[in-house]
């Protein structure tokens, strides 16, 4: 099995893409960073999902705000507690001491070809390339859910990863890191859970299931009243590619960066036509919905 680190803001989607990751790879930590709710609540978030999957990864706490700039949770998107509401007590598995910034740059020295998973804002792993720039020769690959074409999902340009921390993904962007970006539109096209698929998993009656339609409730409400087909499953659509890169179906490698000023704060820059530079990322341009609604279905039927 292949090592990687999952990055996260823990909220309802990207509970799924700990589970699928702790199935997909040997997953050697789990770092959680500002974005979604407030710091504590996705601490709390993902500290009952190990618990519940008995995923036995450790869980590193990393930065609580991003490195400038204010930005806001998004509480409507994923319910008060980032869990549709879900009122699941206090879990019992507690986090480690050390820092998600130390914890990422000591697992690039122990674990050969780590990987890192950021379905988040990505100032944990800015920090650490800060800290430790030579990390960027020891991580084999970062896949970055984040960044959208022209439909921001938080501003009308911005999607929400990047919006929340531009420096953060312009450094990342920068320091020469295997990229490979799943974007906002991509997965809106094909990660959705429409009525239909929702229906699927809410009949597999199994504890994943139940999890899932849990902890995805509000994603789905939100995410219906804003014209979309259902909950996007953005987070664990791009744990799932980064595993099984025959359900890419379509990529280009590009130079890709991010506004960082004014309104546009947030906005992926691809520079499609190569005017300005080499190529810093392949993006994702098409993905195989059929392999990740059965992938999905068949974790969540256990
Ligand atoms: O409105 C939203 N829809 C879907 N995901 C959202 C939204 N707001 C924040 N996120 C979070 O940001 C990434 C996707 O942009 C995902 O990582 C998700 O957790």
């Amino acid at each position: 099995m292949r090592n990687a680190i999952i990055d996260s803001d823990t909220a309802s989607d990207d509970t799924i893409a700990i589970l699928l990751s702790s199935r997909l790879f040997n997953l050697v930590g789990i770092t959680i960073v500002a974005g979604n709710v407030s710091y504590e609540q996705e601490v709390k978030n993902a500290l009952f999902t190990v618990e519940y999957f008995n995923i036995k990864s450790p869980v590193f706490l990393g930065s609580s705000r991003p490195i400038m700039g204010k930005w806001r949770t998004v509480e409507e998107v994923h319910g008060k507690n980032g869990m549709g509401d879900w009122d699941y007590g206090e879990p019992s598995v507690k986090p480690e001491r050390e820092h998600a910034v130390d914890a990422i740059i000591r697992l690039s020295k122990e674990y050969d070809n780590l990987e890192v998973l950021a379905v988040s804002p990505l100032t944990n792993l800015a920090l650490a390339y800060l800290k430790d720039p030579s990390i960027v020769k020891r991580i084999k690959k970062v896949w970055i859910m984040g960044g959208a074409f022209s439909r921001g999902n938080t501003t009308p340009i911005a999607e929400f990863n990047f919006w929340v921390d531009p420096e953060a993904a312009s450094i990342v962007l920068n320091a020469g890191f295997d990229i490979t970006i799943v974007p906002w539109e991509v997965t809106e096209e094909y990660a959705y859970v429409d009525d239909d698929f929702w229906s699927k998993i809410e009949g597999l009656k199994s504890r994943a299931s139940e999890f899932f339609i849990r902890a995805n409730r509000a994603l789905r409400e939100y995410s219906k009243s804003h014209g979309q087909k259902g909950s996007v499953q953005t987070d664990s659509f791009t744990v799932f590619l980064a595993h099984d890169q025959s359900a890419i179906l379509k990529k280009e490698s590009h130079h890709v960066n991010v506004e960082t000023c004014s309104s546009a704060r947030g906005a992926m820059l691809v520079d499609w036509y190569g005017l300005n530079g080499k190529p810093n990322a392949e993006i994702v341009l098409k993905g195989d919905r059929d392999k990740f609604v059965n992938f999905l279905l068949s974790v969540l039927s256990s």
